[in-house]
């Protein structure tokens, strides 16, 4: 797949890990490969710069796992921590300098950057694309934001009672892409490793 210049690449990787127990996650490997690397390498398929948001003691540790990545790596360190995902993908879209960014988060290893170029031909024009999934969720960490839309809405959603990553896509134009119309896209797309037991579960089915 060629990569765009109008697209940029954003990891969510600012959480604490609560459910993984004693680690980070996003370096946590799986097969040997930091997860991370895994999210940044898939990315790498739709564009060359990649931000990671995280907190500042994760940035050591997390430059090492994407040591040699495909893409330019940058980092957006939370100014605050701990003020949840919306506040996680404001700080990555403040550091992206494309019109677009891939958002995703760091426990996604499988995304599919198949995935990643549908959302991106559906968000041209409107302020961003997102999966809903059958269950009725909509999956905003896996998921595209014209950039600048995205950030003002986040920045005006972080204060508010309802701070969720959807009180922000109330801002924004976004287009719902149901899960039932993805065709060819990896059954795993959006599975989210949050635990040691998912890991290894992952890892035997590898
Ligand atoms: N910057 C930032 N990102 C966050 C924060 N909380 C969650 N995230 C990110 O949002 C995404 C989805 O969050 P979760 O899957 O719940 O991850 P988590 O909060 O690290 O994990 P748990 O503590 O087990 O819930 C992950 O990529 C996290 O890194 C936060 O307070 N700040």
């Amino acid at each position: 797949m060629p990569v765009d210049s109008s697209v940029g690449g954003v990891v969510l990787a600012g959480g604490y890990s609560t459910r993984f127990g004693d680690a980070d996650k996003s370096i946590a490997e799986l097969e040997g490969t930091p997860m991370i690397r895994r999210v940044a390498d898939r990315i790498a398929a739709v564009t060359d710069d990649v931000v990671v948001n995280c907190r500042s003691e994760q940035k050591e540790p997390i430059a090492d796992a994407l040591s040699g990545a495909n893409a330019t790596i940058r980092f957006a360190i939370d100014p605050i921590p701990d003020r949840g995902p919306v506040a996680g993908i404001h700080a990555g879209l403040e550091e992206c300098d494309r019109e677009y960014a891939a958002v995703v988060a760091c426990d996604m290893p499988f995304v599919d950057p198949a995935l990643l170029e549908t959302l991106l031909d559906r968000a041209r024009g409107r302020d961003g694309a997102v999966v809903e999934l059958e269950a009725g969720w909509l999956q905003t960490t896996q998921a595209v934001y014209r950039t600048d839309a995205m950030a003002r809405a986040c920045a005006a959603t972080i204060g508010e009672e309802d701070n969720r990553v959807v009180a922000a896509l109330e801002k924004i134009d976004w287009v719902s892409v149901p899960e039932a119309s993805l065709e060819g896209i990896s059954e795993k797309t959006f599975e989210s490793i949050d635990t040691q037991e998912a890991l290894d579960d992952a890892e035997r089915r590898i």
